[in-house]
């Protein structure tokens, strides 16, 4: 396998992960690629490796450049192993004059208690150090998506090395987002964010404001397609997501045994429709999760609806809400609804939880028993229509 020269004397050597359906619980319908990157200078430098399955392809494409054997430096931006997954099987049998670069102290307990004992270096935000031609720059990204994150930039190519910060799930030959669909490519940025970052908008914007003092041409992502032609529209979305910007739009998300919650759900998208708002329908039988945090990213309204089984609401509603709850998602006006035969406590069960979630609860419960009426129905779209 061949490497990709992105600039004169600089390489992708990553893995495509084509067939990837399920990303640590996050659907990843378009697959994703694990990105690392080759520096040919005085000092030979690896950005970061891929996730173990894929040493293969990593050696490979390096392989198309120089020996192995001539790297000096690995980068580390960060431990979680999709990034990390080959350092040791490198250091023992590939690079045996390598030092691995990561952050302290994060960085180097992570790798420490995965890896071992390996010749590390460590590094924090400030420093930087000389490969010959180029300088590395450090910049310390915690919690971007983890403790020990960071980010790499060589000024002289005015590549910023992002790991996860602005990555997507996304397989692609081309590696640059202008030889992308670009819809395509924020959607699955837009998915990334909403999924690995959210949680995190505050330390978003620390990173943004850090970052926003260099001169970027590159964003080398660790994920998906890097940035040369969109650097603004990508720094402008993130500045929104982590503001937590939100659109005049809604999330109906439910599931059902027999139909009612959905006539339910209907009538509440009906209602908004009526009132210009956009509705993101999500109907849990067949929408992964990961969609629905998507859409919840940047929505203002979010109902959520279950029946009654077993006084209990229906196990993926519980596992959605468990799901929505990580994120905190503040400031989303929100209310359940949903059918029952006799007691009907999901609806209640999920009320609690929205608030849990630190959602607003804009409306009581909606509470039909079996079948709703053509008249239930009238009332609901009402109350939507007041809201
Ligand atoms: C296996 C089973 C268990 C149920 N358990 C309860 C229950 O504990 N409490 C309740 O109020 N209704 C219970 N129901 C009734 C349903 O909640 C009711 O039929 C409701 O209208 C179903 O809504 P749906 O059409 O959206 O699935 C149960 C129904 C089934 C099939």
């Amino acid at each position: 396998m061949q490497a990709i020269e992105i600039k004169p004397g600089i390489y992708w050597v990553g893995a495509i992960d084509w067939s990837l359906r399920n990303f640590h619980g996050y659907t990843t319908s378009r697959g994703s690629s694990y990105n690392a990157y080759l520096i040919i200078d005085e000092k030979i430098t690896l950005i970061d490796t891929v996730k173990a399955p894929f040493r293969d392809e990593l050696i490979s494409r390096i392989s198309s450049v120089i020996p192995p054997e001539k790297i000096d430096y690995i980068v580390s931006n960060h431990v979680e192993p999709d990034h990390s997954g080959c350092l040791d099987f490198l250091i023992h049998h590939c690079c045996p004059n390598a030092t691995i670069v990561t952050s302290t102290p994060q960085g180097l307990k992570g790798l420490t208690s995965r890896y071992g004992d390996l010749p590390y270096k460590t590094v924090k935000t400030g420093d930087s150090f000389s490969i010959g031609k180029r300088t590395l720059q450090f910049v310390a990204t915690p919690m971007l998506h983890w403790p020990d994150s960071m980010v790499t930039y060589c000024p002289e190519e005015k590549i910023l090395f992002s790991n996860d910060a602005f990555g997507q799930h996304l397989a692609s030959n081309q590696r640059f987002d202008d030889e992308n669909d670009l819809h395509t490519v924020m959607e699955e940025a837009k998915k990334y964010y909403a999924n690995i970052l959210m949680l995190y908008g505050k330390q978003a914007q620390s990173a943004l404001a850090a970052l926003s003092k260099l001169d970027i041409e590159i964003i080398a992502v660790g994920h998906g397609v890097m940035w040369r032609s969109h650097i603004l529209d990508i720094i402008a979305a993130y500045e929104k997501w982590s503001e937590g910007e939100l659109e005049d739009s809604a999330v109906v998300v439910f599931d059902t045994m027999w139909e009612s919650t959905r006539k339910i759900a209907d009538a509440i998208a009906d209602a908004f429709t009526e009132k210009g708002i956009r509705v993101h329908f999500h109907d849990l039988r067949v929408a992964p999760f990961s969609d629905v945090i998507t859409d919840i990213l940047t929505s203002k309204y979010l109902a959520v609806g279950s029946p009654t089984l077993n006084n209990q609401m229906l196990p993926p509603v519980a596992g959605f809400l468990c799901y929505l709850k990580g994120f905190v998602p503040k400031g989303r006006k929100a209310f359940a609804f949903g059918s029952y035969g006799w007691g009907g406590q999901s609806i209640a069960q999920v009320d609690a939880e929205l608030k849990a979630a630190g959602c607003d609860i804009i409306l009581d419960p909606i509470r039909i028993a079996n079948i709703p009426t053509e008249k239930d129905l009238a009332d609901i779209r009402e109350k939507i229509k007041n809201l």
